[in-house]
């Protein structure tokens, strides 16, 4: 199973960093976060969230295609950010990739939309949550994402409760 490109789709705070982490461990394979590569590359912004504050949605967008064209290993994980779903270049790319080689794997991860906000609002509103109204413009985001990444998806794992060992052994069973 590990000779495979795995990459992990889901909304913000569904666990894909750290999924990528532990299949990385359990498959001897490498992983990689688009959203740790735009950070190294972009050393003057102290994290993500004040870069994609400064420079926008489509500017961030740019980069998680740089960031994506980076990655040359054939055989990894890699962990997208809570908006690739909404990111077409990016999602085509993908696509493009997957109907190239079969062995690109997209794994949505479905976390329920309430269990996602208080997990995403301990750390604050983030710039991509209008902050009059987090929670209503939260849901019809989840909404659309999820949408998004169903439809994306060759793999849907459903996270429900699980907590992440769970999550990453359901994952593991699918792949
Ligand atoms: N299944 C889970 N159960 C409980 N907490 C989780 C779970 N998955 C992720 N988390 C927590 O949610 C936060 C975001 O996890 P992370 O792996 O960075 O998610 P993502 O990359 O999808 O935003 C972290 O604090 C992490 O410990
Ligand atoms: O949901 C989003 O729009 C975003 C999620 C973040 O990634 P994580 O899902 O890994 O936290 C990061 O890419 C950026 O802040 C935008
Ligand atoms: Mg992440």
């Amino acid at each position: 199973m590990q000779n495979k490109r795995y990459i992990l789709l889901g909304l913000k705070h569904s666990g894909k960093t750290s999924l990528a982490q532990g299949m990385s461990r359990q498959l001897g394979i490498p992983w990689f976060d688009l959203d740790h590569r735009i950070a190294s590359s972009h050393p003057q912004y102290p994290d993500i969230r004040s870069m994609y504050r400064e420079r926008g949605l489509a500017w961030f967008q740019e980069q998680e295609c740089i960031a994506y064209d980076s990655i040359s290993d054939p055989h990894c994980i890699i962990a997208c950010g809570g908006g690739a779903m909404e990111n077409p270049s990016l999602m085509e790319r993908i696509a493009a990739e997957r109907d190239e080689s079969p062995k690109t794997l997209r794994i949505f991860i479905d976390s329920p939309e309430e269990l996602l906000f208080t997990r995403i609002i301990k750390h604050g509103i983030p710039p991509f949550l209008s902050s009059d109204a987090p929670r209503e413009h939260f849901r019809s985001l989840y909404v659309r994402r999820r949408n998004m990444g169903l439809e994306h998806a060759d793999v849907v794992i459903s996270a429900g409760e699980l907590d992440k060992e769970e999550v990453l052994q359901q994952l593991l069973d699918r792949i």
